[in-house]
């Protein structure tokens, strides 16, 4: 049986890596935007209020199960920043690569020691089976790696090509999209979001 799942998310990259992460589970991704749904506001200054809102936005448009993904990137360096902003991070209109660009440039004025350049990804995953449920199931993902100012790989999306991962030498750009959707931050609040829906 497979269960149809509005995935409430109009970035390309999420879209691709949530279709790999939901085929093996039976479920069948729709793209929100293939149904017409529209761009939901996000001013929240919470990842799990802006996937609420995302989710419900879903919801209500299609009439269907909804799954948001709301993330970004956090540098204790930066006293957290980008956060909930990561998207927005450089301004309008929205660019992965001025966003990078930013970010890079605001690390290397401050940075110091090696353990400046720390950061990590967010993730917090919302699925709503209507848009009056109520009690929404709720997950988050933390993957850590380290900011690298030469950006590498041509995978992966937004933030990837600076993101290390220590431990393999590669950023999350180079790593093949199975092993991303293995490791990050989405897929580690997926598997926690499949577990706690359990059954149901
Ligand atoms: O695995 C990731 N690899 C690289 N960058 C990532 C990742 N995960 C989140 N990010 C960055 C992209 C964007 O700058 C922000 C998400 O912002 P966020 O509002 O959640 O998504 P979005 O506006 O791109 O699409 P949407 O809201 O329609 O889901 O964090
Ligand atoms: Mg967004």
């Amino acid at each position: 049986m497979s269960r149809r799942v509005v995935v409430a998310s109009n970035n390309a990259g999420k879209l691709r890596e949530f279709s790999a992460l939901l085929a093996p589970l039976g479920w069948q991704p729709l793209a929100q935007g293939e149904l017409g749904v529209s761009e939901a506001e996000e001013p929240w200054p919470t990842f799990l209020e802006n996937a609420l809102a995302k989710a419900r936005n879903a919801c209500a448009a299609t009439g269907l199960p909804a799954l948001a993904d709301d993330s970004g990137i956090s540098v204790p360096l930066l006293g957290g920043a980008p956060g909930v902003l990561s998207a927005r991070y450089a301004g309008e209109p929205r660019s992965d690569a001025r966003n990078n660009e930013k970010l890079i440039a605001s690390v290397a004025a401050r940075a110091r020691a090696e353990s400046d350049w720390d950061a990590f990804y967010v993730a917090v995953l919302v699925f709503m089976r209507s848009v009056d449920d109520p009690l929404p199931i709720i997950a988050q993902g933390i993957w850590r790696g380290r900011l690298v100012a030469a950006p590498a790989g041509e995978g992966g999306f937004g933030y990837d090509p600076h993101f290390l991962l220590p431990e393999l030498g590669l950023t999350a750009a180079q790593l093949p999209a199975e092993q991303k959707n293995r490791l990050s931050h989405r897929a580690q609040a997926l598997t926690t979001l499949v577990a706690a829906l359990g059954g149901v």
